[in-house]
Formats: C-alpha cells, sequence, structure tokens
C-alpha cells in the first residue's frame, strides 16, 4: 500500500486500506441505474485498491515516503502495534458477550495506537516538519494520564488484592486482554529502541508502558465482573 498524500493510509500507515468488499459495499457500481428521481448523478468515489504491488519485493515506505525492508526496525515496531490493536479488537468482542462496560475505553485505545503507528512511521529526524507536527503523539500526556484514572477506578470497584502471582486466565475476556497486554509488552521492547534513537516521540513508550498495566486491571476486572476464577501460579514439584 502506497504512503502518499490523499491516500486513506496518510493518517494510518500502519493499517491496510479497507479490504476489497468493504470497499466495494461502499462504492457504488457505476453501471447501477441510479434512482428514478435524480436529477444530478452523483460521481462515484474513487476506489483505492489494497494492492499496489510496490510491497513485493520485501519493502515498504514510511510515512515520509522513504522506503526500507520489511525487516527494519520501524516495520517491526508497526506490526507489533498492529497486532496489538487487532488483538484488542477480538478482546473488545469478549467484553461486549459479557457485558463489563470495558469496550469503549478499549476502542479509545484503538484509535490511540493508530496515531502512535503514525508517529512510529513518521521517524523524528526527518526533515519535515508539518509531517512531525501532524504525528505527534499526546504532547500534554492526558492519555497515558487517563489510563492512570481507569486503572484507579477499576482498582477501586472492589479488585481482590493481589498476593500471589496469576495465570493469564479468568474467562474469554480476561485471557484475551492478557493475550494484549503481553503484545503490548512486545510492542514496548520494538519501540524503545526507535525512541532511544531520537526517531518515536518518548510519549508512545510512557504510553505502552502505562497501556500494559492497565491492560493487566482490565483483565483482572473483566474475571472478576464474570465471577471465574484467576488461577494462581503453584510451583510444581519435580520428581
Ligand atoms: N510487513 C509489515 N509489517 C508492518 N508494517 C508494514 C508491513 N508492510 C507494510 N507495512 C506498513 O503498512 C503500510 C501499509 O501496508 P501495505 O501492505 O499496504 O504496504 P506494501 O506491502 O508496501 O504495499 P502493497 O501491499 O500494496 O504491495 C505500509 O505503507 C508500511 O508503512
Amino acid at each position: 500500500m502506497s504512503t502518499l498524500p490523499g491516500t486513506i493510509v496518510e493518517s494510518v500507515p500502519q493499517l491496510p486500506k479497507p479490504s476489497p468488499s468493504s470497499s466495494q459495499t461502499a462504492t457504488p457500481s457505476t453501471t447501477e441505474p441510479g434512482p428514478k428521481t435524480a436529477s444530478k448523478a452523483i460521481p462515484a468515489p474513487k476506489r483505492i485498491s489494497i494492492y499496489t504491488r510496490t510491497g513485493d519485493k520485501g519493502t515498504s515506505a514510511l510515512f515520509t515516503g522513504e522506503r526500507r525492508d520489511k525487516d527494519d526496525v520501524v516495520f517491526e515496531a508497526l506490526g507489533a502495534t498492529d497486532e496489538l490493536s487487532s488483538t484488542l479488537g477480538l478482546a473488545r468482542e469478549f467484553c461486549v458477550d459479557a457485558g463489563n462496560g470495558l469496550e469503549s475505553k478499549l476502542e479509545t485505545i484503538q484509535c490511540l495506537l493508530q496515531d502512535a503507528g503514525s508517529n512510529i512511521a513518521t521517524p523524528r529526524t526527518c526533515n519535515s516538519d508539518p509531517h512531525l507536527s501532524r504525528t505527534a503523539f499526546d504532547t500534554t500526556g492526558q492519555h497515558t494520564a487517563a489510563l492512570e484514572h481507569w486503572i484507579d477506578a477499576l482498582e477501586d470497584q472492589g479488585l481482590p488484592p493481589l498476593r500471589n502471582f496469576i495465570l493469564p486466565s479468568g474467562g474469554k475476556a480476561a485471557s484475551t486482554l492478557h493475550l494484549a497486554r503481553s503484545i503490548c509488552r512486545r510492542t514496548e521492547r520494538r519501540v524503545v529502541p526507535l525512541i532511544h534513537a531520537g526517531e518515536v516521540d518518548p510519549e508512545v513508550g510512557k504510553y505502552l508502558n502505562r497501556l500494559s498495566d492497565f491492560l493487566f486491571t482490565a483483565a483482572r476486572y473483566a474475571a472478576f465482573k464474570e465471577g471465574k476464577p484467576e488461577q494462581v501460579y503453584k510451583r510444581l514439584k519435580h520428581s
């Protein structure tokens, strides 16, 4: 997929374009007859193709247009961010099913991960001010602070205090939130070297660090709300 200005990927460089089926649904066919009462034909929106074939040789584009190998550290970080968002999408479905009320928070986080991806895909060392200002991440730290408030609020709802190590468990919503937490930590591992190299805003690292704490708390809360036990780590006896 191209990241050329004017394409849908401009603001969301780490995520694929809409699938062909969704773009087909959204794009009226030019061969279909229009409504009988319409006096003026409305031009059909231009279809954006999911494939450009520009990535076939193993390179892809940053938001700045610079091309790098697909195993570059930037794409590792972008891929981890994308994987985290996908896992949160699954967790969100389980949260809806369980009725635990976490889904709107997870959606907010997914949107912010999209912004984090834009920041990652635009190295701070590039010399394009408009690109840099458009992709700055959480310049006031408000989103990291919001995660802290959410953590405190969930804990205040009667979560049992932690006395032992717990295993990822506690039902489908809780276990998927634990999976998201561990992917969040991998994302953080991929992003930290880029922050140290001055290529990513440090606030992205802070946000990811707090996000894994939030996901841990959210997983415990999901188990608690469903009345599902969290499995406690027991040291096995080895013969
Ligand atoms: N394997 C990957 N892992 C993580 N990020 C990627 C990967 N491939 C591409 N990207 C990023 O996601 C954006 C969209 O991906 P896309 O698959 O459309 O890119 P492409 O492979 O370069 O193009 P195309 O699929 O059209 O040949 C790219 O511009 C790039 O920033």
